[in-house]
């Protein structure tokens, strides 16, 4: 089997957790998100997404599940793993799969989707394309992406905002493309986790519901108003 059809066997209907924490968060602390990242394999997932080169060889040194890394720059335009500079410094920490932005926006490198998947897989890892609708899927799944996650749909202007997650997209894209469709981004439940599966994700991310606990607090807070 080779590397690819191994790490797609293996996340097969399976949970990927999210183990990551905004700028200024008390959570941004790579020794906590370690612990995150052992908690989600001591509870059975398949696999850990995380962020920035040092979290990434962090979780590679303790925990013994692949890791899907980004590196974060910014938080406006094309923010995921922006240039091949920082896709390469990911794979080099360890990451199986480098995850990146692969909207129909420009690249701060003047780089393409394309020329970044090819430098990720002459690092010998594999790229995860981070889209906002179905089109931006067709067009990385061609460039070679390896997988094609809905990660950016409701962040991108031309895709709809909505509370839930974009499960319209997750089987449109898996009707359409030949590569693994993750499902990712504002997953809340085990049940729609499993709607995600029976949508034809090949995989489910979830972050914000197991890892992020001042979000989930003030998700509380917020609710929390006497009639
Ligand atoms: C849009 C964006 O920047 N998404 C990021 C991608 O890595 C993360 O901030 C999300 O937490 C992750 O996608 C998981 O999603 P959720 O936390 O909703 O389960």
């Amino acid at each position: 089997m080779t590397d690819n059809a191994h790490l797609t066997a293996a996340l097969d209907g399976r949970l990927i957790v999210s183990c990551q924490a905004p700028p200024g968060d008390p959570m941004r602390h790579t020794s906590t998100l370690v612990r995150l990242a052992r908690a989600a394999e001591a509870g059975g997932a398949a696999a850990i997404r995380a962020n920035e080169p040092e979290v990434v060889a962090a979780i590679r040194a303790e925990v013994g599940l692949p890791v899907i890394g980004l590196w974060k720059d910014g938080d406006t335009g094309v923010y995921i793993t922006p240039t091949v500079r920082h896709a390469l410094a990911v794979a080099e920490a360890g990451a199986a799969v480098v995850a990146a932005d692969a909207t129909d926006r420009p690249r701060p490198d003047g780089s393409s989707f394309a020329e970044l998947v090819t430098a990720v897989h002459e690092a010998g890892a594999l790229v995860m394309a981070d889209v906002a609708t179905l089109a931006e899927g067709v067009k990385a799944a061609a460039e070679g992406a390896d997988f094609v996650s809905s990660t950016l749909s409701g962040y991108v202007p031309g895709s709809p905002a909505q509370d839930g997650p974009d499960l319209e997209l997750v089987e449109a894209l898996a009707a359409a493309v030949a590569v693994p469709v993750v499902a990712e981004g504002r997953i809340a439940t085990p049940q729609e986790a499993a709607q995600a599966l029976a949508r034809g994700a090949h995989s489910v991310v979830v972050g914000t519901a197991i890892t992020a606990p001042t979000a989930l607090t003030r998700h509380f807070v917020k609710s929390m108003t006497r009639p």
